[in-house]
């Protein structure tokens, strides 16, 4: 304990010296009156007193072993603390599963379980984005006979009133054809579909409406075990407030009309902040009903068959047509977070553990913010004995970013994840906002902050696999963003660019120069992303280091 440092101690061997003599050296010293041997000492006295001396010396090199102890045990207890931050569905949360799954293994291994009610309502949720599909193509809005550019032009006025991205041409922004897509789960929308889809749309007769009345009959218990899994993830008085993302497309027709069903929300499952998650998503078991068209969803416990455990059961092999249709909106559904359909048979099964690659690729949005503390399992070197703390934050903007100012205290480094895939995508929340618009003002606003003025920057270019997808599908990023020119469509060259852009808002904005690092990543890549959070470590414990010298 640092008061040993304040108890009175006696004079150091170089205080005392070690003979009169040597005090006489320092005629200036104002300790000299206090050490001097007293007048007329005797040979015994002056033995007496030296040895006295010699023990008090002792006592007081013991003492300064002690502090140094000490010091090297406050070092040991270090506490760093790392702040996630970026827009929604940036990949905030999977970055801290993925400190996790590397630094306390164990752990995450064990939480695995808790993961497959997610996962199922993830799968729910990617079937609700086909039937909100279906359910357009089959309502009057998709209809040929309604003009799908009048439709395009109306919607883009508000893309006409936003800033610029980057500071530079500002037709970027505001395409003429940007449009908040067909996605009506409101989510992840490409700005850039429905031109095309309504060229086809004249030419290509809508799904034959019977055809799609018997798929949308056969999907109707999901709708069933989504509510049974809501139903245990989140508390009763949380209902209201899974409806985050209520969008006017999808209270349509969806549970079909005959049902006495309510109309049907889009939803979006979220985590509060707390451990209390973890015991719904424990409870969290359900089995998936006969898809013969009626909802008897049931516990665990029920039998295997009939389950969705093929992407023909739920009709999605044994038509083209949903697929076609998903093609003809360029609705990608794989890039979609939580996608699951691919892994239809494996997820679906009753002895189904979710693997490391499940668990990243889940999507559970969060709410609020959360601190996660943890020491790594194994550690060497300087990171011995460090308390971690990661602080994951909601990042949506309805809300209020605000909340994420009391965490800005004491933060040794953040990692800003702005999702680069989104260039031709609008938020969630707000689909009047493009999401590469929306990270780049949050970038801006997280540079420019006074109290964050000497914290580390790490800036993640995050979903680099999709935007990778996104170009070799031929969607070109200067159609969106003007000032990229005719620079090459490339991942290397689209993200080289993204990173010399943000590199110099952070130039630009930045109270005082620190340090600054910035990755291409797809953080739900095991592979990839295990080095670069191993820098990013390393990274932030040598700052810390750095910091606590300066402190002590
Ligand atoms: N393909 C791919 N998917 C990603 C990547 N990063 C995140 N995702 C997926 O995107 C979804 C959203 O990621 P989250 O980590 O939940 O996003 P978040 O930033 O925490 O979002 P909020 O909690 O809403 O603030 C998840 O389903 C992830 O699996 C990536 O680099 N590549
Ligand atoms: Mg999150």
């Amino acid at each position: 304990m640092y008061i040993l440092t304040t108890v009175a101690r006696s004079p150091s061997p170089i205080m005392t010296g070690s003979s009169p003599a040597s005090v006489a050296t320092l005629p200036d010293d104002p300790f000299d009156e206090f050490l001097k041997p007293p007048p007329g000492e005797t040979h015994e006295q002056r033995i007496t007193r030296l040895t006295r001396e010699e023990e008090a010396s002792k006592i007081s090199m013991a003492i300064d072993a002690s502090i140094k102890v000490e010091r090297q045990l406050r070092k040991k207890m270090r506490i760093v603390r790392l702040l996630l931050l970026g827009q929604s569905e940036s990949g905030k949360s999977v970055t801290l599963r993925q400190f996790q799954r590397l630094y306390t293994p164990t752990a995450f291994r064990e939480e695995r379980i808790l993961w497959r009610g997610v996962i199922q309502l993830n799968i729910v949720r990617s079937v609700r984005i086909i039937l909100d599909a279906l359910n357009r193509t089959s309502s009057p809005l998709a209809s040929p006979s309604v003009s799908p550019k009048s439709q395009t032009r109306s919607l883009s006025k508000h893309h006409k009133a936003r800033t610029s991205l980057f500071g530079s041409s500002s037709e970027t922004s505001h395409p003429d054809d940007y449009l908040s897509g067909p996605g009506s789960n409101g989510h992840s929308n490409d700005l850039s579909d429905v031109e095309t889809d309504s060229e086809t749309h004249k030419t290509r007769p809508c799904l034959d409406s019977t055809e799609i009345e018997s798929l949308k009959l056969r999907l109707f218990p999901l709708h069933h075990i989504e509510a049974l899994l809501i139903a245990k993830l989140v508390p009763p008085n949380e209902e209201e407030a899974t409806r985050l993302i209520a969008s006017p497309e999808s209270t349509n027709t969806y549970p079909p009309s005959h049902s006495a069903r309510t109309s049907y929300k889009t939803q979006e499952i979220f985590v509060r902040p707390g451990p209390g998650w973890k015991g719904g998503l424990a409870r969290a078991r359900v089995s998936y009903p006969s898809f013969t068209g009626s909802p008897n969803g049931e516990e665990s416990g029920s039998t295997n068959a009939g389950r969705p455990n093929s992407a023909g059961n739920i009709g999605l092999e044994t038509s083209d047509e949903p697929q076609e249709l998903l093609h003809r909106r360029k609705i990608r559904l794989e890039e979609y977070p939580g996608f699951f359909l691919n892994d239809l048979e494996r997820v679906t099964s009753l002895k189904y553990v979710p693997t490391d690659d499940d668990v990243l690729k889940a999507r559970l949005k969060t709410v609020g913010v959360s601190e996660y503390r943890f020491q790594m399992e194994v550690s060497t070197g300087p990171e011995i004995g460090t308390d971690w703390r990661i602080v994951d934050v909601g990042g949506s903007r309805s809300q209020v970013r605000q909340t994420w100012i009391p965490f800005f205290d004491n933060v040794d480094a953040i990692i800003f994840l702005a999702p680069i895939s989104g260039f031709d995508q609008v938020l969630s929340e707000d689909r009047t906002v493009n999401r590469l618009e929306d990270s780049v003002l949050l970038w801006k606003t997280v540079c420019s902050n006074k109290l964050l003025a000497n914290v580390d920057l790490v800036l993640f270019l995050n979903k680099c696999d999709i935007l990778e997808t996104k170009l070799k599908a031929g969607v070109r990023l200067a159609k969106y963003v003007k000032s990229f020119g005719d620079r090459a469509n490339n991942l290397e060259t689209v993200s080289k660019y993204f990173r010399s852009k943000f590199s110099a808002i952070h130039r630009e904005y930045s109270p005082n120069p620190r340090k600054f690092y910035a990755f291409c990543t797809s953080v739900t890549d095991t592979a990839t992303t295990a080095g670069i959070i191993a820098s990013v470590r390393d990274m932030v414990i040598r700052q810390h280091l750095k910091q606590s010298k300066l402190m002590l």
